[in-house]
Order: structure tokens, then C-alpha cells, then sequence
């Protein structure tokens, strides 16, 4: 970061750090720590990496890789993420059963950090809603939630306050709010250009309204998590102020390890975690774990009669074979293209598709043209596909690139059909292969660019 820090920031910052104050400076002018968070559904056993403490399934690595040009990447086999913004899973896990059937919001969800953590987190009879106001961000969403394979996911691209229909629904409502994003000046140089003390009492004013808005589809006693990625007071300590003055509430307290460097916040009966970079191997972060005591009438979503149209029952015969468990699913057609969720959630994904503007909800699984079944690339990436039914085509790294650049690849002629294109034995997406060539099936939208 070779920008100079705006004035007012630094002078906000040395009041609150006092003799920290240099240490912190030094600390936003030396490069990020990198690190990933594997997905335990597509990988066997994490590799030998160093672990970050508060997290099961996140790693530092010791240096940046061009993970665009790595197939596993892309066969969302892990997340880029980093490292603070895991301590979510610790605070959670501390807090929440996750045995039981929950549901869960994730209200400011794209690129999917935290969605991808919760989906890892929830059981398959949980339900996890993953929502962005931007469209734009939403198809991004979308993309690293089908990359990730789980089908207990519904992805929504709508405002806040569409939730307030949902009295009480959710068990789980995770804020990680838009916000001025002081954390991230050595990431990201123009969260540093766009800061200004205006912008910053604009975020305070949007928290709060997203909280407000949000609030009554909280549970009583269910949990919200309130996150940002900046360190200034307004935005957190004065937001979660404003909170309890407004709800009764109850913050909830986590353990740490003094090893982290994770600074404990407990203010008047408000309690939140700060991370700063000086401190802990991880960007500026900030996080309060809140119980709702007030009571909320409870929105139970009703049975409505089923309006999904279904594939015929001789495609239905092919496709129980793509699928394990399939007899848990529910398969929908909508025109040519089928899909499957979890048969349990069929009522809460009717009302989401009737009620709100929904992305994707479930695997997308195929495309029937003419009673023949083209399978799609979300299934590839699914953890419900049945590999075992489909021809495979195992690349080596050049090869696989290629297939992920979206080029033509040569044909010997054998394995003639649908094949799954995996690499290291890990699904990449479809190619059809012919006698003369593979056609290759990856999304046009997601083929990678670089060279
Ligand atoms: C900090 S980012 C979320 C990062 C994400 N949770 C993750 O872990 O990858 C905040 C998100 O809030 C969205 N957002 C912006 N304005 C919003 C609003 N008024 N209400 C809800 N979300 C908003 C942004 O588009 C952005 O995607």
C-alpha cells in the first residue's frame, strides 16, 4: 500500500489506538496474509498448510498462487478467503446446534465468503438462504454457491426489507454489512480513495436501517451476526449501542486465545471481537454475536399446492441414476431445464419462487431436448452427482486449463457420449465427446481469460 492514509482516518485511529498506533500504521503497509478455506465436501483430507486457529477447515499459505490458473479452484474444491472473517465458524459453533434442522440467512451475501462457510456448517436439513440486493454481485453469488455443491441453498437478489414477510423465521441471520471498509486499504487501495468521515456516517445510517429492516425475521432467541470490515466506532460499537437500546438483546461472549491477538470489546453490556493487523495474521475485522429475547410471532410457511412442473417419468428414469439419494430430491422442469432440491424444503422453495426475486434454488441438473438429457454444469459441480454413472476424462493440468479456457479439444474417438471432465479425479464440468472432437460443455460465462 503506497497510498497516504486520509488524514482524518489516521488522526481517528491514534486516538483509538494510542500506543498501537505506529505498530498498526507499519502493519497496513506490509502485504496481506493469504489464505483459503477448503470445502469438506470435495476434499479428502486438508493438506499439509498452516492451520488458522479459529477454524476447521482454513489454512495460511505462504505465498499468493495464481489461483485462476488452478483447476481445483474452480471445481470449488476451496474458497480464497481471508483469515479474520473465518472466526465466524468459531463464533458460531460456540453458539448455535447445528445438529437440528435450521434456517439460516445470509443477508449481504456475494462473492459468497460467508455463504460458502455457513453451507459447510449447516447440516442437509438446514436451509440456507444466500441474498444479494445487487444483481450484478448475485450472479457471482450464484456462481461460487453452485461451484461449492451443496442443494440446501437458495440464492435471492432482494432488499432487506422483502424479508420482513418472514416473521421469525430464521434461526441464524448473518449482517456482514456493507460498510467503509478501513479494513481492507492494504488489500484494496480504493476502499482508501472512496473513504471519507461522510462516507462512513452513511454506512452507520444504511447498518442500521439493514438491522432494523431485518430484525423481525430473527427468531425469538435466534442469533445475529453482525459484522463489518472497518474499525471505526460508528459502524460497529455505536451500531450495536443503537441495538440494544432499541431490542432487548443479549451479546454473547466467545472464547479466544490470547495467541490470536483477537481484542475482546465489553462496553455497557455490549460485547464484539476486533481484529487488527498489527495483531492477529488477518485483515481489519469486526464481529457481535446477538440473541434476540424479544419475542416474534412465527412465520410458518404453508404447504401450497404444488406448482412445479415435473420431467416425464422416462426422464425421470434416467436422471434417478445421475443423482445419489435421489429419492430425497424433488425434481422440477421449468420449459427445458430440470432441476432438484431437498423434497424436504419443496414449501419453502415454492414461497421463495413465488415471493421473492430468486437466483437459483437447488442444482440446476439438465436440459431435455427432445426426451435427450443435457446435463448441466451446476451438476457437475454438485456433491449429490452420481460420478460413478458417468464416463470420466481425467486431464493433466495443461489439458484441463484448456478445457477451462472453453477451447475445442482433440477426439480419439473412444468414450463417445456425456463424460465428466475431472481433474485429479475432482469434476471440472462436461465435454460431449465425438468421433472427430470433445465438445467442450464449460459456461461460456465462466471460461477463465488468462493465458
Ligand atoms: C461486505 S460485503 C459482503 C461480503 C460477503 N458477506 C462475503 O463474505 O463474501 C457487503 C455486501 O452488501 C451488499 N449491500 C450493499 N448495499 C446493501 C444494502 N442496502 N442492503 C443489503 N446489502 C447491501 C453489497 O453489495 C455487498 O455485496
Amino acid at each position: 500500500m503506497s497510498d497516504t492514509l486520509p488524514a482524518a482516518f489516521a488522526q481517528t485511529m491514534q486516538q483509538q489506538l494510542g500506543s498501537n498506533w505506529k505498530q498498526f500504521a507499519e502493519a497496513i503497509q506490509k502485504p496481506s496474509p493469504i489464505s483459503i478455506r477448503f470445502n469438506p465436501s470435495k476434499i479428502e483430507s486438508v493438506p499439509n498448510l498452516k492451520p488458522i486457529p479459529w477454524t476447521s477447515l482454513g489454512f495460511y499459505l505462504s505465498e499468493r498462487p495464481l489461483f485462476t490458473l488452478d483447476p481445483l479452484f474452480h471445481a470449488g474444491t476451496y474458497y480464497v478467503q481471508e483469515a479474520s472473517s473465518m472466526f465466524i465458524e468459531h463464533a458460531l459453533k460456540k453458539n448455535v446446534d447445528f445438529q437440528k434442522r435450521l434456517n439460516v440467512l445470509d443477508l449481504c451475501a456475494a462473492p459468497g465468503g460467508k455463504s460458502t462457510l455457513l453451507a459447510s456448517l449447516i447440516n442437509e436439513n438446514s436451509l440456507l438462504i444466500s441474498n444479494e440486493v445487487i444483481r450484478s454481485r448475485a450472479s457471482i453469488l450464484a456462481e461460487n454457491l453452485q461451484k461449492w455443491g451443496n442443494d440446501n441453498i437458495v440464492v435471492t437478489n432482494n432488499d432487506p426489507e422483502d424479508f420482513q414477510t418472514l416473521n421469525g423465521f430464521f434461526d441464524v441471520i448473518v449482517v456482514d454489512a456493507p460498510c467503509s471498509g478501513e479494513g481492507l486499504f492494504r488489500k484494496d487501495p480504493d476502499a482508501m480513495k472512496e473513504w471519507s468521515e461522510e462516507n462512513v456516517d452513511l454506512c452507520s445510517k444504511r447498518q442500521r436501517r439493514i438491522v432494523a429492516d431485518i430484525w423481525p425475521a430473527l427468531k425469538q432467541d435466534g442469533i445475529l451476526i453482525y459484522s463489518t470490515c472497518t474499525y471505526n466506532r460508528l459502524e460497529n460499537e455505536e451500531n450495536l449501542q443503537w441495538i440494544k437500546n432499541e431490542h432487548d438483546v443479549e451479546f454473547l461472549a466467545v472464547d479466544t486465545d490470547s495467541s490470536w491477538g483477537v481484542q475482546e470489546i465489553i462496553e455497557d453490556k455490549v460485547k464484539g471481537y476486533r481484529f487488527y493487523p498489527h495483531k492477529v495474521a488477518g485483515e481489519g475485522f469486526f464481529m457481535s454475536i446477538i440473541r434476540k429475547k424479544e419475542s416474534e410471532d412465527t412465520t410458518k410457511i404453508k404447504a401450497s399446492k404444488n406448482t412445479f412442473g415435473t420431467p416425464t417419468k422416462k426422464v425421470m428414469d434416467s436422471l434417478v441414476k445421475w443423482i445419489r439419494h435421489a429419492e430425497e430430491k424433488q425434481f422440477i422442469q421449468r420449459d427445458e431445464l430440470i432441476q432438484f432440491f431437498p423434497k424436504a424444503f419443496t414449501d419453502e422453495i415454492a414461497f421463495f419462487s413465488k415471493n421473492f426475486k430468486l437466483v437459483i434454488a437447488g442444482t440446476f441438473t439438465a436440459n431435455v431436448k427432445q426426451e435427450k438429457l443435457i446435463p448441466e454444469h451446476a451438476l457437475a459441480m454438485s456433491n449429490a452427482l452420481n460420478g460413478d454413472h458417468f464416463g470420466k476424462i481425467d486431464m493433466p493440468l495443461d489439458q484441463a486449463l484448456k478445457y477451462l479456457r472453453k477451447e475445442t479439444l482433440p477426439s480419439d474417438g473412444s468414450n463417445l457420449g456425456f463424460n465428466l471432465i475431472t481433474y485429479q479425479h475432482t469434476p471440472l464440468g462436461w465435454a460431449n465427446v465425438l468421433s472427430n472432437r470433445i465438445n467442450n460443455l464449460y459456461p461460456a460465462e465462466w471460461r477463465i481469460r488468462m493465458k
